[in-house]
């Protein structure tokens, strides 16, 4: 039995997973154990779709590895953006940064986020894990824009080369689905593995019309995830 594993372990680096996930009001405590993305990727033979829910299962084996993550429930996860299949993945450089914001320019893609939750105790590992897709729309930004973002190195560790919570650049038109998927971490999805554990958050419920998917209110989570 596993539910007594309420303390988390988040395997992630990334300041906007963090930010979302204290909204659950579980605690929780940073555990990244260094994965090679690209060697992990270049294994995955599926569709595209499945690609980011692979990379985060390589995190979170890799949290596994820590001793912090002991007795707790790991939770991992990843973000790609799809346009027309392909993978776009954070930029290498500043001018691969230009050129994925050029391609996503007025066009719809998908941003696809994989989770995963694990924990292991007497040696088995139960993991369980779900990807959501969010369908985006980009504004017709200029060039100039695009260049004036760059400089501001935001782009820079963000899957597709942007952040939708970037409040200068504010690079979409429309999203169609969950605005915490495009962010990094679907909360709905989150609560949904938690539950599996058989462990809920505590944080009070505050509906959001807004978001299909997240059961907690997306809204004043929206306005705090800008310059993250
Ligand atoms: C599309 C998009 C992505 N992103 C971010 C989410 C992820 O942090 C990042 C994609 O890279 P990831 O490899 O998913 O995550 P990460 O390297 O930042 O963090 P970690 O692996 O330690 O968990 O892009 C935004 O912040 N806003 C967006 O609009």
């Amino acid at each position: 039995m596993l539910n007594h594993h309420t303390h988390l372990l988040l395997a992630s680096a990334s300041p906007r997973r963090r930010q979302i996930i204290t909204s659950l009001g579980l605690p929780y405590t940073i555990g990244v154990s260094p994965t090679d993305e690209e060697a992990v990727q270049a294994l995955y033979r599926g569709p595209a779709d499945g690609l980011a829910q692979w990379t985060a299962a390589h995190k979170a084996l890799g949290a596994l590895t820590m001793p912090e993550s002991q007795g707790t429930l790991v939770v991992a996860a990843d973000t790609t953006v799809l346009l027309d299949e392909q993978v776009l993945g954070k930029p290498r450089d500043e001018e691969h940064a230009r050129q994925l914001l050029r391609s996503l320019r007025g066009r719809w893609h998908r941003v696809v986020t994989g989770v995963i939750v694990c924990a292991l105790k007497d040696g088995q590992i139960t993991m369980f894990g779900a990807s959501q897709a969010t369908p985006v729309l980009m504004r017709p930004y200029s060039d100039a824009e695009i260049d004036a973002y760059i400089a501001s190195g935001d782009p820079m560790d963000k899957a597709g080369a942007y952040g939708i919570q970037n409040p200068d650049f504010q690079p979409t038109e429309r999203i169609d689905g969950c605005y915490l998927n495009v962010v990094g971490l679907p909360l709905g999805k989150l609560t949904e593995l938690l539950a599996r554990f058989d462990v809920q958050p505590l944080a009070p419920h505050v509906s959001d019309p807004a978001c299909p998917c997240c059961p907690w209110s997306t809204r004043s989570l929206k306005n705090e995830a800008t310059h993250v």
